[in-house]
């Protein structure tokens, strides 16, 4: 194990015989300074490197070093830091007069490899952008997917699905960092025509093992050369809409570099052991070089330029940092199957001891070819179980919610029962008193009196159609936003209901089924019915919900089973298995015929509603003319008894006093109630109360 330092080169830019005149800055070999006596501002780093410089040199410093470490098992990082316009890219990827760190490290890396003859390699590369805050595969564009970062044991974090190109030639490496290049985010700025808008990660893996011995460990390090984006000044950039919101990333996840780098040089012990890694996707894959198990080197690029002292003072503080920052390389060595050299040693092995034909380059072409086919595949099905992966995980979380809503569901079906017990019990109390009698009439009713009773009960028509209208998923009751807005007073029927499971679900439920101001009124049958139709649907639905999960999780088990665990793309499954997809297809088809239903069911049960709403409607208007009619009716008989008679004759007492009983008792009593009524309703109306009829009553009974 090797325990080192960050090493900190600084690279400035050149800039104009004018601009140097009037730089503040002064520079030696390994220290800047600023050049007012009065400024106590120095800083030392590993190098310096002039305006004049050549990348070669900046390559040498360091980077080479790594890249040779990287051959043996080290992994490296190598990243370009700085404001905008500073020369990162110019450093790190440079252009054919004067090649940058990138194709430098290629060019070496190849040449190490082919030297090390006692070992074989097999080298592989990637390119990723990180684009406001996105991970994206600039070998595999084609993919309009955003990677995700996970993190194994066997090995350690890394971008999932990203597409790795085994490579056998620095030409061919660059070919493909071209192509990569071309799909790269680049704008143009004010400082900068040609700025990256992105952080970019070329990353070779290297993996390698004794050719003779017949030890079957593998070593695989990683080489990651990083050209970041550079921070930026809006005022300065002129960046407005999408270059903004490119900046405002950028200068985001920089911040988070610079605050793992001042968290690392002050301790990680200091820290208690807390690094904000996670806070960008940046810091999240470099996070084994930045204090982890890699060779690091940072070149931070400046300009001395006097317009841009505050930005290169910000940098040198950055770097100044980065140099306390001590890392622990070791050698990767590992032997299990993770290693694709391992997993393919056999294969090359089979595809080495074929007779060399006069078609040798053309051979190896196609070794080449179908390596990078078996990886492409590899990568490819690990994406998918990865995505099957995260399906699950969102399966099972799907169900929990069900789960839970069927509790609620079941909750609310106790609740509603109970409440109409209270209800019937409500109704029945009123009776005894004799406030007002309940009576319901039934029979075909207009559907045309819902606007009248929608308006007679003061209620809105949103208001209505909310309260009656139909049944929405449990998830949406509880989010709806129009639950959030529910008046004081439905807040008051809140608090009442606050025993309940889901104060806010219950409130729309019921309010759903049983508008409050109808409900008053409504007599207890008609609504209990109304209800055990809704609670049913309910049930019904729950059903559909659940038998549609179902047939989702057995379609991501047989998915799971056809992918299984051997390499092999959609296609060759499609091929081999096609009972298994005709399954699922069968059972798609299930879930569409059950949506169907459902959806159908919903409509019947918005119906159903409508129709008990109406003839609640109706019937209370009709109870209110009912009443009406018979009071005055009852005037007339009274009137009528006082002309003919003043005492009641022994039987119409008889019936008065089981009338009275009954009034006090049941209304329901199958008795001839309505000669009883009559008499009731004339002593009612002398004396307006139940306590003064019976004693009445006793009156005209003194016996009793
Ligand atoms: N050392 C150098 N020698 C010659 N030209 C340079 C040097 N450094 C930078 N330049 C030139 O300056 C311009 C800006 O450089 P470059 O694009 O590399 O900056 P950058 O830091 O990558 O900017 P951004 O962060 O906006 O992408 C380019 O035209 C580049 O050729």
């Amino acid at each position: 194990m090797e325990r080192s330092r960050i090493h900190v080169a600084i690279r400035c830019r050149p800039i104009s015989k004018k601009e140097t005149k009037k730089s503040p800055w002064r520079v030696s070999s390994d220290s800047i300074s600023v050049r007012n006596p009065s400024s106590s501002l120095s800083f030392q780093f590993d190098r310096m490197f002039k305006e004049d410089c050549e990348t070669i040199q900046v390559y040498e410093a360091r980077t080479k070093e790594i890249v040779a470490a990287a051959v043996r098992g080290f992994n490296g990082t190598v990243f370009a830091y700085g404001q905008t316009n500073s020369g990162k890219t110019h450093t790190m990827r440079g252009s054919p007069a004067e090649p940058g760190v990138i194709p430098l490290s290629v060019s070496d890396l190849f040449e190490i490899t082919q030297q090390d003859t006692s070992r074989e390699f097999l080298l592989r590369m990637s390119y990723l952008e990180i684009y406001n805050e996105d991970i994206i595969d600039l070998l595999a564009p084609e993919h309009h997917r955003k990677l995700q970062i996970h993190e194994n044991l066997e090995k350690g974090i890394f971008v999932a699905g990203l597409r790795e190109e085994i490579v056998a030639s620095p030409r061919q490496v660059l070919e493909m960092m071209e192509f990569g290049e071309s799909h790269r985010h680049i704008g143009a700025t004010n400082m900068n025509v040609h700025s990256s808008r992105s952080h970019t990660i070329f990353r070779m893996v290297i993996e390698s093992s004794q050719k003779t011995q017949d030890d079957d460990a593998v070593r695989v390090s990683v080489l990651n050369l990083v050209d970041l984006a550079g921070s930026e000044r809006a005022s300065k950039t002129g960046a407005e809409g999408v270059r903004l919101k490119e900046g405002s990333h950028i200068n985001k996840s920089l911040m988070t570099l610079g605050t793992v780098i001042k968290k690392l040089s002050e301790g990680v012990d200091n820290q208690g052991g807390h690094i904000p890694y996670r806070d960008s996707k940046l810091t999240r894959i470099l996070q084994p070089a930045l204090g982890g198990n890699a060779n690091t080197a940072i070149i931070c690029n400046i300009t001395l330029a006097q317009n841009h002292a505050d930005e290169t003072k910000s940098s040198l503080k950055f770097a100044s940092r980065a140099l306390r920052v001590t890392n622990c390389a070791h050698v990767n060595e590992i032997s299990s199957d993770v290693a694709l050299l391992k997993r393919k040693k056999k294969e090359i092995e089979e595809l080495r001891s074929k007779p060399k034909t006069s078609h040798s380059d053309h051979s190896d072409e196609e070794n080449l070819n179908l390596r990078n086919t078996l990886l492409k595949s590899e990568l490819e099905r690990e994406r998918i179980a990865m995505e099957l992966d995260e399906e699950k995980k969102a399966q099972a979380q799907r169900e929990k919610v069900l789960q839970e809503q069927a509790k609620k569901i079941e909750n609310l079906s106790s609740i509603v029962l109970f409440s109409n017990r209270d209800e019937k019990r409500e109704q029945e109390d009123r009776f005894k008193k004799g406030k007002r009698r309940d009576t319901w009439g039934t029979g075909l009713l207009s559907r045309d009196s819902s606007t009248s009773e929608v308006q007679s009960h003061g209620l809105s028509r949103e208001r209505f159609e909310r309260e009656t209208g139909p049944l929405l998923p449990f998830a949406e009751l509880v989010k709806s936003e129009r639950l959030c807005s529910i008046s004081e007073q439905d807040e008051n029927s809140i608090d009442e209901d606050s025993a309940l499971p889901d104060p806010c679900a219950l409130v729309h439920v019921t309010r759903r089924k049983k508008p409050s101001s109808i409900r008053q009124k409504k007599p207890v049958m008609v609504e209990s019915e109304s209800d055990i139709i809704l609670r049913e649907c309910e049930h019904l639905f729950l059903q559909y919900e659940t038998e549609i999960i179902t047939n989702q999780i057995q379609i991501e088990c047989l998915k799971a089973r056809v992918f299984g665990n051997v390499p092999r793309d959609e296609s060759s499954v499609h091929l081999r298995d096609p009972e298994d997809i005709r399954l699922i297809k069968q059972l798609q088809e299930k879930i569409n015929m059950l949506e169907t239903e459902k959806s159908s069911s919903k409509q019947n049960l918005d119906d159903l509603v409508t129709v008990a709403t109406e003839q609640n409607t109706c019937a209370s208007q009709k109870i209110a003319e009912m009443l009406s009619d018979e009071s005055e009716k009852l005037d007339l008989t009274f009137f009528n008894q006082r002309q003919r008679r003043v005492l009641w004759t022994p039987e119409e007492e008889e019936m008065l006093k089981v009338g009275v009983e009954t009034f006090a008792t049941d209304p329901k009593k199958n008795i001839p109630w309505k000669r009883i009524l009559k008499m009731g309703e004339n002593v009612f109306h002398q004396t307006r109360n139940p306590a003064d009829l019976k004693d009445k009553w006793r009156r005209h009974n003194p016996s009793h």
